[in-house]
């Protein structure tokens, strides 16, 4: 379904409500230049890592495209454990029929990740989640993601972020917006949605990110696609 969303005027913030989720996938491959590029690099970057048996948990799984897709493209492994955790009902609506369509066995847990232990995992995904928890929060979450990998773990998250320059910084969002009217979006449609995601969406630099990721213990970060303000990082513990 086409997103259309903020074609009307605005009541709230922005949530991952049963309106949201409904156009969810065209939203996403619509608001975010290289989602799906970003998606198949962060599958074969965990594909290096993965092993029979390996647990596989996506914090903030939407409608669980990352983990489906990743179960397509690891066939030859036995026996992977899915967790695809996200504190939105309506999300997880659309990520079970969508996982039990594809034939895909994924364990889903409705909660805000920090009641959730994930310990024990191999692989840890946060696409587009970070940039959601609040910055007090933010570190929090990251030192529990480091202690919840086994050792040689590794951590993969994308993010929109913010360039170090406030000039460059106004420029690239400018640049951002273009991609978003190409896609369809009217000058309209994306003020309501900029207005909507104000202090709920908040995006750190790549600076702050990597420091984030070193200081909770990672010992190596590497950012591994970056288009304008969006960016693909691997963390290894
Ligand atoms: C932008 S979406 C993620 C997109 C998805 N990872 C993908 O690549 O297709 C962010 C998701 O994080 C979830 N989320 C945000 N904060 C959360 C929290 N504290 N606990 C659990 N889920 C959360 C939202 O419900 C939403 O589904
Ligand atoms: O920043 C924006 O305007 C966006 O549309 C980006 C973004 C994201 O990065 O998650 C924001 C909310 C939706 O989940 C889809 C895309």
């Amino acid at each position: 379904m086409t997103d259309k969303v903020f074609n009307k005027k605005i009541k709230k913030q922005f949530e991952f409500d049963e309106e949201v989720a409904s156009v969810f996938d065209d939203m996403l491959e619509r608001s975010i230049p290289y989602y799906k590029e970003m998606q198949r690099l962060s599958i074969a970057l965990a594909n290096n890592f993965l092993k029979d048996d390996a647990k596989v948990v996506d914090l903030g799984c939407s409608t669980a495209s990352t983990l489906i897709e990743l179960a397509k493209s690891s066939k030859e492994l036995k026996n992977l454990n899915l967790f695809g955790v996200d504190s939105s009902e309506a999300m997880l609506d659309f990520a079970s029929k969508k996982a039990n369509a594809y034939g895909v066995d994924i364990n889903f847990i409705c909660d805000d990740i920090f009641n959730v232990d994930f310990s024990n995992s191999n692989v840890i995904f946060a696409n587009y989640t970070l940039q959601f928890i609040r910055p007090l929060l933010r570190e929090k979450l990251i030192s529990r993601i480091f202690d919840s990998l086994e050792e040689g773990g590794i951590f993969i998250f994308c993010e929109k972020i913010l360039a170090e320059s406030n000039l460059l910084n106004k420029q690239l969002i400018d640049e951002y917006y273009n991609y978003k009217k190409n896609q369809g979006y009217s000058e309209f449609e994306i003020s309501q949605k900029r207005e909507a995601l104000e202090n709920v969406l908040i995006p750190y630099t790549q600076k702050e990110n990597e420091k984030m990721i070193k200081e909770a213990g990672f010992s190596h970060c590497e950012m591994v696609f970056k288009w304008v303000n969006f960016a693909l990082f691997i963390a290894i513990k």
